[in-house]
Formats: C-alpha cells, sequence, structure tokens
C-alpha cells in the first residue's frame, strides 16, 4: 500500500507537488492521471527517494519514504525507463545483478531470477544480449528487473511511452497479473484509453494537487460526461497536455 500525505515540493520557481495527497491500495491498479507538468514524475520520484519533498510525507506499507529509504524501497520496484538497458548484459545478467543489488544473495538471486524469468514469459530470451532487443522485449526486460525481489509495490511512469501495441498489451496483461497476485501497482499517465482500461482507481492531478478521485465510471458519473477523456477536461478545466 503506499499513501500520500499533504506532499509538497518545489522545483526552481515551479511548485511540482502543492499539498499532494492520496493512497493506492494493494490488489489494485491506480492510475496518476495528469496533463504534461501536472507532477506525476515528481511524485513517483520523492516515492522512489530519488526526491526529497519540502513538506509532507509519502509512505510504502506504513514506512516514511524519507526517514527510512532503504525500507521503504525493498517493498518498492521501479520500471525503469527501458531505453536505458545496457545492452552488453543478457536478461538473466541484468536480472541477477538487481537481485543482488536488493540484497540477495547466493542461490536465492538464481531462484529469484529464474522465477521471474517464467513470470514475464521470457525464459527464450533469457541468454541474449540485450542488444537489438525489440521494445517489448526491452520492456519485459526492464519490468523484470523491478520485481525480481518481489516488492509488494510497483511504480511506472508512463510505462507504455514508446510502446507498439503488441507491446503495451503485454504490458496491460502483465499488470493486471501483478494486481490479481495482490500487488499495489501505481502508474503515471496521460493516456486515457490506458486508464480507462487497467484501473480500478484514478487519482486525477492538475498543477500539484489532486483534482479528483475514483474509478473512471464514478468520474464520469461525478462530471456527468460519457467518458473518461470527456470527465478529465472538465475535471482539469482544460484539455491542454493530454493524449486519446
Ligand atoms: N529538474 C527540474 N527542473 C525544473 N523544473 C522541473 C524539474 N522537474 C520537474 N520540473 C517542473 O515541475 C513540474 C512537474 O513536472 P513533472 O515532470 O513532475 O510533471 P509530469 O506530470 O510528470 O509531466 P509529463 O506528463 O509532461 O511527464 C513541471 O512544471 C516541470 O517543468
Amino acid at each position: 500500500m503506499i499513501e500520500v500525505n499533504n506532499l509538497s515540493k518545489r522545483i526552481g520557481s515551479v511548485q511540482a507537488l502543492d499539498g499532494l495527497s492520496f493512497s493506492a491500495q494493494n490488489g489494485t491498479i491506480t492510475g496518476l492521471l495528469g496533463p504534461n507538468g501536472a507532477g506525476k514524475t515528481t511524485c513517483l520520484r520523492t516515492l522512489f527517494g530519488l526526491l526529497k519533498a519540502d513538506s509532507g510525507s509519502a509512505s510504502i506499507d506504513g514506512i516514511d519514504v524519507a526517514t527510512s529509504p532503504i525500507a521503504a524501497k525493498r517493498q518498492l520496484g521501479l520500471f525503469p525507463d527501458p531505453c536505458g538497458l545496457y545492452d552488453r548484459l543478457t536478461p538473466r545478467e541484468y536480472i541477477e545483478f538487481y537481485a543482488e543489488l536488493s540484497g540477495m544473495s547466493g542461490r536465492d538471486v538464481k531462484t529469484a531470477t529464474e522465477r521471474t524469468l517464467q513470470q514475464l514469459h521470457m525464459l527464450d530470451i533469457s541468454d541474449r544480449r540485450c542488444q537489438g532487443f525489440s521494445q517489448g522485449q526491452r520492456m519485459k526486460t526492464a519490468l523484470a528487473q523491478a520485481i525480481v525481489h518481489s516488492p509488494s509495490n510497483i511504480i511506472l511512469d508512463e510505462p507504455t511511452r514508446g510502446l507498439d501495441v503488441m507491446s503495451t498489451r503485454q504490458l496491460r496483461n502483465i499488470l493486471l497479473e501483478l494486481k490479481q497476485q495482490g500487488h499495489c501497482v501505481l502508474f503515471s499517465s496521460h493516456v486515457m484509453q490506458e486508464v480507462a482500461a487497467l484501473c480500478d482507481q484514478v487519482v486525477v492531478m492538475a498543477k500539484g494537487k489532486v483534482v479528483a478521485t475514483g474509478t473512471p465510471a464514478q468520474l464520469c458519473d461525478l462530471t456527468g460526461c460519457q467518458n473518461l477523456e470527456e470527465a478529465f477536461i472538465q475535471l482539469i478545466g482544460s484539455d491542454e497536455g493530454i493524449a486519446a
């Protein structure tokens, strides 16, 4: 479970987060939906301990990310940018490396790596170098390193950016599997279809604040709109910086 309480963060002259509060539950996919510049990435970076908030707090499974960053990170998997893989490593080497970084050793590393390769259906590419991998193969490798230590919470920043239709569908299925296994999945997006198709709960953000929270259907009811895109535009009061 991820909890964000009254989080504020100023970056230069910009108030990137302005009293942001929401929670994301286990066994649920939560979408952070907001236009460009809403503060989604800043929020996720703060959760992962890459940024320090000016005020407010955030916790992962009840562990404060600012005061106990290492313990909090053990409960968290971060899906990185799949473009940044080391081309000379194979997925197996890559996943083992991240398993060791998370504190595992010896046999546990091998067992966790094998389990993750099976879970993401990537045994066929496990011993090939990442160089030349397709987007979908890169996506799976990046996701594997995020979940090898079996974190109960997974955060993803615009995970389908740059993925083709097949890879997007594969990623969606994997996120649904993670949800069914009881994980708390939190991802940021400004792609309406993706959020409507996947999310149990949508947190609509603008200018560093939460504008509304609910299921896609609840947000439509709240605004009297037919679909999430219309509801979103009504809630944020603009159609700037969104993608269909
Ligand atoms: N390193 C930085 N330097 C200056 N301004 C920053 C920096 N990081 C974030 N900001 C500003 O903080 C605000 C929130 O940015 P953030 O990247 O969190 O938004 P976002 O919702 O993820 O946007 P997008 O959908 O475009 O990725 C923006 O106005 C952005 O320009």
